[in-house]
């Protein structure tokens, strides 16, 4: 039987190179930039974004109490399940580099798909959203220097036509001290040499940093490693969903917590009381339900400004719908405090694991509805 952590612990050793160690104590250390440095690592798909980003956030972390992490890869986030975009405080050093865990983010939009291609509008706007939130909050001129947080953001690999241009904006809005550039040696898949994002003439207070991908073989071309990203997005959705339960309960197989998430009994949610919004199609009113049944879904509190992006606070299993009770049944591990203040659900493509579907055993109570 396959468990969760055997699965998750299955990635290889992690190999820090010196251009590596250099690019990332320059942006921690360096003596140029008196505001905490604002750092995006960017470069094409499974080049190290996110094994070089997990690195530069300890090596912040031995300088600045806390550091803040962007997340902009709507496939793999690194400390949310897929389709979020957050802002995450972190204040302790990541002791295993292989090992993505779960945190809470201080802010973060529920994107609902595996990737920006469906909406780069509302993408980008998310990300801005969630940096100027940053600004605002922790880099108030007045505060004193050692409130000041620097910034880490991680970025997609997707780096070609409509990806780059979401990039280039990305990186426009944020203007960075530092972009960390991450090339293989396939260069037709690199990103253009240079400041590509500025405009010709415009010089800029930015430290760009080439470096190379550190897995590399006898003749120095770049080893990248394939992730199996369905295998990884699936984990994620279920160590998110193990959190509905006690840490000392004994669940370690998926097969342990399908049974323990089926027999979980669920928050009765007054279907008059919150709003479905479908984020990537539209459904027919009269299939809205239907659509809805045995999906994740995104947990939000709705903005008083309609043109506002709805905060998430979290996802549940929308594990049956009583037409006749007026109720719908939910399972997340978000605590009662702040699910109180969700009034709205958000349907995206993020879809439960089909490990985790199966005939329920044991009929719970109070459900007449349809089991996921
Ligand atoms: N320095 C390294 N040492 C060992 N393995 C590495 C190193 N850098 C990356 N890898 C491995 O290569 C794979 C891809 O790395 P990573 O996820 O960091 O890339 P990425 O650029 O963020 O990918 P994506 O474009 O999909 O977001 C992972 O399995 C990772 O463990």
């Amino acid at each position: 039987m396959t468990s969760i952590t055997e699965m998750e612990e299955a990635s290889p050793s992690i190999h820090i190179s010196d251009e590596w160690s250099e690019a990332a104590e320059s942006v921690a250390y360096d003596s140029t930039t008196s505001p905490p440095p604002i750092a995006i690592v960017c470069g094409p798909k499974n080049c190290g974004k996110t094994t070089f980003s997990r690195y530069l956030l300890n090596i912040l972390l031995q300088r600045y109490k806390r550091v803040g992490y962007l997340d902009t890869d709507v496939g793999q986030p690194e400390f949310t399940t897929t389709g979020f975009l957050s802002l995450t405080v972190v204040d302790k050093l990541t002791p295993d580099l292989t090992i993505p865990c779960l945190k809470t983010p201080e802010r973060c939009f529920f994107f609902g798909d595996v990737s920006s291609k469906r909406d780069p509008t509302t993408y980008l706007k998310c990300i801005f959203t969630l940096y100027d939130y940053y600004r605002k909050e922790y880099c108030k001129s007045d505060s004193p220097v050692r409130n000041e947080m620097p910034l880490v953001v991680n970025t997609h690999g997707w780096v070609k036509g409509v990806g780059y241009d979401i990039l280039v904006d990305m990186l426009r809005h944020i203007a960075p001290t530092h972009v960390v550039k991450i090339n293989i040696t396939s260069e037709r898949k690199n990103l253009p040499g240079g400041k590509f994002w500025l405009d010709d003439g415009y010089g800029g207070q930015v430290n760009l940093i080439e470096i190379n991908s550190a897995r590399q073989d006898s003749f120095n071309r770049s080893v990248l490693i394939q992730k199996d990203a369905c295998l990884l997005r699936d984990l994620r959705i279920m160590a998110y969903f193990r959190q509905c339960f006690p840490s000392n309960l004994n669940i370690t197989t998926i097969k342990e917590l399908a049974n323990a998430l089926a027999s979980h009994p669920p928050y009765q949610v007054p279907i008059s009381s919150i709003k479905i919004r479908h984020l990537h199609s539209q459904v027919p009113h009269t299939e809205v339900f239907y659509s809805l049944n045995a999906t994740i879904v995104g947990l939000a509190v709705s903005s008083k400004q309609p043109e506002n992006i709805p905060w998430c606070v979290g996802l549940g299993i929308v594990r049956g719908i009583d037409t006749f009770k007026g109720l719908l049944y939910l399972i997340s591990p978000v605590p009662l405090i702040l699910l109180e203040k969700v009034d709205l659900l958000l349907q995206g493509f993020i879809h439960i694991p089909t490990c985790l579907l199966q005939p329920l055993p044991r009929p719970v109570d109070n459900d007449r509805s349809i089991i996921c």
